[in-house]
């Protein structure tokens, strides 16, 4: 894979001069401009429109974008992830998402071997057996069926289930409820066990390595809670099932390998949600509604390998991305779901983007001189609005948001979505438009101020306006919906990985604070004082020590 420092190619330096004529632009400028603006600056997919209009572009950035995706080589880099390369170059691993919803089902070969019958295989094992759980087939160690499904996994293996499950909700099976325990805090499991009755619970133990801490903790107390009531170890078989890719793990931790869904290591945590990982989704929303949010990845996956990069979606957000990213110094992202079933939307995509992104270090071992991935973050409109939409109208930082939402609600109750959606559209006009001085007084004076508090009040009431933002207007949030909207946002974090020439689908970042953790462990279990850390953290674990 080319190891392209991106500013040095022609593309930036184009990029950086067309950057001094566009940093003063006015979108409302280019809007009057030009008629077709948002013809000419949106695409569909399916039921899918991305606006994209009311960015600081013209054809001018786009182009120059898209000649740096060029320049950075990223058509090979998408030929190299879909044919399985080692594109993971610091774990020796092919990164093959794209396999666990190849419904064309064309071989994908790692090492030599196709892929595809082992995907299919756990596919059919998964369908197989949510379709028993479901049907009640399945029968707890009493003889009851099940009717809570608890996933205890963090990260990749809680975030993904979470978000999907919660954003299908409307697709959930009769009878069938999902809970999510992911924080080692105690609390988490205990809040959630207290409800559960164990006769009629099934467990997903979550976990890739099988080995982090605060899953197998987890999984270790909601054992023995199971057993308090079972009593016989061996029903544990028919309440606990794994989700890994470490087999002697899940056989040592007690769980019948039978009862194991298998995945590989090349499928990362956080894009596992189509692997085995999704066997709680599955369990609740249905096969049939699962394989349509697999289609629904699938299809965009194709979008994405087959499209030229000009009408390419994940592409262009991607570039416009960095085009706020590394030359306006915008340092976050927020995206904004104008659907309450979203509400974990976000938060998903703040590990998919930041634990893939958030890197210093290039593909060639060098600090990078440029920034690298954004800080994301967001919450379901209207509640932002009253929450921190100040700060994105009338603050000092430039905040690219993306505003999503459905034409049509689930739940169509009275007048409630059209008021939804006029907020939904006002803000990104407001965030466009803004408002001006005259605007400002002319409001004033028609309120009946005098001259003087017109000329006191107007500053704060002034919004400058040209403030970025992506529209995504669905029709429904339906499984395949969700599934081309979770591949757009995958696909844009390559993009951008690959042209920021950095490794995307590693996390180093995460291992030190788990070393360090487990070097206090220890010394939180006994009463002496430490004196092994830094100041501040001696002061501080001995403070608890004393509290205890
Ligand atoms: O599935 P596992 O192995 O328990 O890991 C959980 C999470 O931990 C991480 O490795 C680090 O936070 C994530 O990448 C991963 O999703």
């Amino acid at each position: 894979m080319l190891k392209q420092n991106p500013t040095q190619t022609p593309a930036w330096q184009q990029l950086t001069q067309h950057f001094s004529a566009m940093r003063q632009m006015q979108m409302k400028d280019l809007f009057a401009a030009d008629p077709q603006r948002f013809a000419q600056f949106s695409q569909r997919f399916e039921d899918v429109l991305v606006d994209y209009s009311k960015n600081i572009v013209t054809a001018d950035t786009l182009k120059a974008l898209l000649q740096l995706a060029e320049e950075c080589g990223l058509k090979a880099a998408i030929q190299a992830m879909y044919s399985g390369e080692k594109i993971n170059a610091t774990e020796g691993r092919s990164v093959l998402h794209v396999a666990l919803r190849n419904r064309s089902n064309r071989p994908i070969l790692v090492d030599g071997v196709d892929v595809m019958p082992e995907v299919n295989a756990v596919l059919a094992k998964m369908e197989a057996f949510s379709k028993r759980i479901l049907s009640g087939e399945w029968k707890g160690y009493t003889g009851k069926s099940i009717t809570d499904i608890v996933n205890i996994g963090i990260g990749g293996s809680d975030l993904g289930p979470v978000m999907v499950t919660e954003a299908l909700k409307p697709y959930w099976q009769p009878g069938m409820a999902v809970h999510f325990v992911s924080n080692v805090d105690g609390t988490h499991i205990a809040e959630t066990l207290k409800p559960l009755n164990p006769e009629t619970t099934l467990f997903c133990i979550a976990s890739k390595t099988f080995t982090t801490q605060e899953t197998m903790t987890n999984a270790e107390t909601a054992r023995d809670w199971f057993l308090k009531t079972a009593k016989d170890q061996s029903q544990v078989a028919k309440h606990f099932v794994a989700l890994s890719t470490n087999e002697k793990a899940v056989a040592a931790f007690g769980i019948d390998t039978a009862n194991m869904f298998e995945f590989w290591d090349w499928v990362g945590g956080r894009y596992s949600l189509s692997s085995a990982i999704g066997l709680p989704i599955a369990c609740v929303i249905g096969f049939e509604n699962f394989k349509a949010m697999l289609e629904g990845l699938h299809a965009m996956d194709e979008h994405f390998y087959n499209t030229p990069f000009e009408q390419n979606i994940p592409v262009l957000l991607a570039l416009i991305g960095i085009w706020y990213n590394n030359f306006f110094d915008a340092a976050t992202e927020a995206i904004l779901p104008y659907d309450q079933y979203l509400h974990r939307f976000a938060a998903y995509f703040q590990q998919g983007n930041m634990e893939s992104n958030g890197k210093y270090v290039d593909r060639n071992g060098q600090p990078v001189e440029y920034q690298t991935g954004p800080i994301i973050w967001g919450e379901p409109g209207t509640n932002g609005q009253h929450a921190f939409y100040q700060l994105i109208h009338q603050g000092t930082k430039m905040i690219p948001c993306d505003f999503i939402a459905p034409a049509q609600s689930h739940n169509p109750l009275g007048d409630h979505h059209v008021k939804l959606m006029s907020n939904f559209f006002a803000q990104t006009e407001a965030l466009l438009m803004g408002k001006t001085e005259a605007e400002v007084e002319a409001e004033l004076q028609k309120q009946g101020k005098s001259a003087a508090e017109i000329a006191e009040l107007t500053p704060f009431k002034v919004f400058q306006g040209n403030r970025p933002t992506n529209s995504i207007l669905v029709k429904k949030i339906d499984p395949r919906t969700l599934g081309i909207l979770i591949a757009m946002y995958e696909h844009k974090i390559f993009t951008q990985g690959v042209i920021w020439n950095i490794y995307s689908f590693d996390q180093w970042g995460v291992e030190l604070g788990k070393q360090l953790a487990n070097k206090i462990l220890p010394e939180l279990e006994n009463t002496s004082t430490v004196n092994s850390h830094d100041a501040s953290t001696n002061g501080l674990i001995n403070a608890f020590k004393a509290m205890r």
